[in-house]
């Protein structure tokens, strides 16, 4: 089985709860916490699959642990490719629904621009009410959409299949 490198930023622990619950699906995947595990950019350099994890702040900004090192791959583009990357996190359809989990397009788009293969982990928008996500590309969400505050009873469904969906698409 490949690497599979689990990041995530979480500020109340609605991203973690999901890393965590992706641990479990992927056997021998490691989580890195971006606050508490997290020191240089070399971290990345361990892994075949990276799982890239953060909820939205702000307006579609991404989970605060994530600023310093976003400017960091941004700085020193580190060349990802050959790695198999996807995205998820947490979000508020009903309160922050004009954002709705939004930061992921920007890990996509960051991640693609340094070389990885970021097309994997497309989520069906089918079942979530919000008004605008800027993750949604033709009708699908870029990566895991999970809101805990108001649907926190689909949570574990939706991670298994995604996780399901992951292993099938990436070929692990
Ligand atoms: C000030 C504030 C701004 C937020 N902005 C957004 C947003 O733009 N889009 C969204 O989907 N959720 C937004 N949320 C909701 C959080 O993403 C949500 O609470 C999430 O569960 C937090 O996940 P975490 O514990 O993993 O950080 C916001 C919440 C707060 C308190």
């Amino acid at each position: 089985m490949a690497n599979v490198g689990i990041f995530v930023g979480s500020s109340t622990g609605a991203t973690q709860e999901v890393a965590e619950l992706l641990e479990e699906q992927f056997e021998g995947a490691e989580l890195i916490n971006m606050e508490e595990d997290f020191d240089d950019l070399e971290q990345f350099d361990d892994f075949d699959v990276l799982l890239i994890g953060s909820s939205t702040w702000g307006q579609g900004d991404p989970q605060r642990d994530w600023v310093d090192p976003i400017m960091e791959l941004e700085s020193e583009t580190p060349d990802f490719s050959g790695k198999k990357v996807a995205f998820f996190g947490a979000g508020d359809q009903d309160t922050h629904g004009e954002e709705f989990v939004s930061a992921l397009v920007k890990f996509k788009t960051l991640f693609a621009q340094l070389g990885a293969n970021t097309e994997f982990g497309y989520w069906p928008t089918e079942g979530y009410t919000y008004k605008f996500s800027a993750a949604e590309k033709d009708g699908k969400f870029v990566g895991l959409a999970i809101d805990k505050i108001n649907q926190e009873d689909l949570t574990e469904d939706r991670v298994s299949s995604w996780a399901s969906q992951l292993k099938q698409e990436m070929g692990l």
